[in-house]
Parts: structure tokens; sequence; C-alpha cells
């Protein structure tokens, strides 16, 4: 990100806490199955080991791109804090796993996150200091996880705002 060495370990402050890990199993069915459907991960980012079942796509001019997998492999995803911090130079990777029919999957997530009260905002780096303004207004990390988990059972009325943070976009 052009920042200094361990800039997102010393920002986030406290290593010992609020990384989190999730263990995926899509078990197998006849069909194919879209295993979880387009996203982006609300983490800094997320590091992703998937077995040799595949299934990871990412969303890319227009496209999904399989992501093969491999041994020795990890993926690296960014998610929406480094988004927001990075006032959109980075982009969170929308992506989704369609497992194939008849086969079970594994897959392994870290998801690389800051606390929850930790207020996210775009960093001086990005803005001020290279004359742009705020692409986004400033929020404490658990409150966006909060409104992640309420577009689960209250999906808003604009299919974009649940896939992305606009909710925090400020438009000029
Ligand atoms: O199972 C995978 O390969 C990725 C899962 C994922 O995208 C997620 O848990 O956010
Ligand atoms: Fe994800």
């Amino acid at each position: 990100m052009g920042l200094p060495p361990n800039f997102l370990a010393n920002y986030k402050n406290d290593p010992s806490r609020d990384s989190f890990i999730g263990l995926h199993y899509f078990p197998a069915t006849e069909a194919e199955n879209l295993g979880k459907p387009a996203h982006k991960d609300p983490s800094c980012f997320t590091i992703v080991y998937q077995d040799e079942v595949r299934g990871l796509q990412v969303h890319k001019d227009g496209q999904w791109i399989p992501i093969a997998p491999s041994k020795d492999k990890l993926v690296v995803n960014i998610g929406d804090v480094i988004q927001v911090l990075s006032n959109n130079k980075f982009k969170s990777a929308t992506h989704r796993v369609v497992r194939p029919r008849e086969t079970d999957r594994y897959s392994y997530a870290f998801f690389y996150n800051v606390q929850g009260d930790k207020w996210v905002e775009p960093l001086p780096q990005f803005t001020k200091e290279i004359g742009e303004s705020p692409k986004y207004r400033g929020f404490v990390f658990d409150e966006y996880l909060q409104l992640r988990l309420r577009n689960l059972t209250h999906p808003p009325a604009r299919p974009e705002d649940l896939m992305d943070i606009t909710h925090y976009s400020i438009s000029n």
C-alpha cells in the first residue's frame, strides 16, 4: 500500500484480538452448488486456503475468474477496511464459491480484522497528503459488522448496498 512496514499491525495495535478464522465445509450435493454467493469481505484482508476441489472465483472486468487451488498457494483478498483506509486505491475483491457437483469441499479463511472499537476512515496518506477528498466518512468497525448482519435479515432496497460499503460513502 506504500505505507511503512508494520503499518497495519500498529494501526490494529492489539495483535491478540479480533482476527477470525473460518473453517468452511461445503457438503456434496447432486447439483453444482453456489457455496457462497458473490460478496466482499468486511475484513482488512482475508487469507484463503482451499482444498483441491476448487470453487473460489474472483470477479474481474465483468468475468468470474476461477482461482486454481494449489497445495502451496494461499489467496489474499483485500477487504472493505483496506478499501476505506486507502480511499478506494485498493478495492475490496468481489468473490464467490461455486462448489463442483457431488464433491465435498473444505476451505480455511483467516480474516485479518481491526478491533471492534477501532475507528476506520480514509488515511491522510490517501487523502489530504495527496490532495484528495475522503470518499468515506468514518465509522466504528463493529458498527459496520452489525450493519452487515442486519442486511442479512433486512436486505437493503438497493442491491449495491448489500455488496458494497456504500453506507459510509460520501458522494461529492
Ligand atoms: O471458501 C472459500 O474459498 C472462501 C470463503 C469466503 O469467501 C469467505 O468465507 O468469506
Ligand atoms: Fe469471502
